[in-house]
């Protein structure tokens, strides 16, 4: 395979190999996404975002009429999502740059396979309008001796949202290994997030901290999805039926924002560097 152009870029740490692929013709696998995103033998990151058109993908071509842009999404380890918040964000940030496209009054549509969401841009914060979050059962999950009680989240991908009580600070679980669930409510794997309440800050109605470990790709910086999943539970825990959360995580802050069925999900994407990479050299 010939050599590859790539962007890398990030939502508050959550990084992606970006690969600009209008027509759909790079012969991506699960082998090369993993292997580009090593981070001692390749570029690294959390993820692959595949920049193709919609009609010339067979997961986006449903959605060619209302987005032209569909966003490929790989984890880390070559599995697909269904959803990547961040990943909706820095692929919007990547669109614009590269003059692919401009958004119109009802934002930029971007397709996925959970739908097609649409984001708007204010200077460095990308938003986007993501489906609404289903919260739909009670489940578990274990970090090593420690079993919490959590929330399942349905956000176009699973969620699993665990609240710690104030005694376990977030820095005292070890992540390092995958956190236990249940594979009878979450038979394609889940991701699970921790949290704790944050003390009132400004600008949002509730405050929450959080850490992830992500289906495919281990614990990371950032997930958005996995804040609009957080954000949920905390507005349905403390009763609101709308208002704005604010998400910190080890890799920066995301805002949740619910008015009437409208979500909103937004914080920094950045691209940081271009390249070329031979496919050849990795692995
Ligand atoms: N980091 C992403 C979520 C990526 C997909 C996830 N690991 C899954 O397998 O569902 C985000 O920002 O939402």
């Amino acid at each position: 395979m010939d050599r590859v152009l790539f962007t890398k870029g990030h939502g508050t740490g959550n990084d992606f190999v970006i690969l600009g692929d209008p027509d759909g013709a790079l012969q991506l696998t699960p082998a090369l996404v993993a292997a580009l995103c090593d981070r001692h033998r390749g570029i690294g990151a959390d993820g692959v975002l595949r920049v193709v058109r919609s009609a010339k993908h067979p997961e986006g071509a449903g959605s060619a009429a209302d987005a032209e842009w569909f966003m490929d999404y790989w984890n880390a380890d070559g599995s697909l999502a269904e959803m990547c918040g961040n990943g909706v964000r820095v692929f919007s940030r990547y669109l614009i740059a590269n003059g692919l496209a401009t958004p119109g009054p009802e934002g930029l549509p971007v397709a996925t396979r959970a739908g097609v969401v649409r984001a708007a841009v204010e200077a460095d914060i990308i938003s986007v309008h993501m489906g609404a979050p289903e919260v739909y059962a009670a489940s578990t999950a274990t970090v090593g001796p420690l079993t919490f009680p959590g929330i399942a989240v349905n956000c176009g991908n699973p969620h699993l949202v665990c609240g710690l009580h104030d005694s376990l600070p977030l820095s005292s679980l070890d992540l390092h290994v995958p956190p236990g669930f249940d594979p009878a409510l979450f038979p394609s794997g889940v991701n699970v997030e921790f949290t704790t309440p944050g003390a009132p800050v400004e600008g949002a109605d509730l405050h929450v901290h959080m850490r992830v470990y992500e289906r495919g790709s281990a614990e990371t910086l950032s997930c958005g999805s996995g804040a609009l999943a957080v954000g949920a539970v905390a507005l349905r825990d403390a009763g609101l039926a709308e208002g704005v959360v604010a998400v910190d995580l080890p890799g920066g802050r995301l805002t949740v924002t619910r008015r009437g069925d409208s979500w909103w999900l937004a914080g920094p994407a950045v691209l940081v560097a271009t390249g070329e990479v031979d496919p050849a050299a990795l692995g």
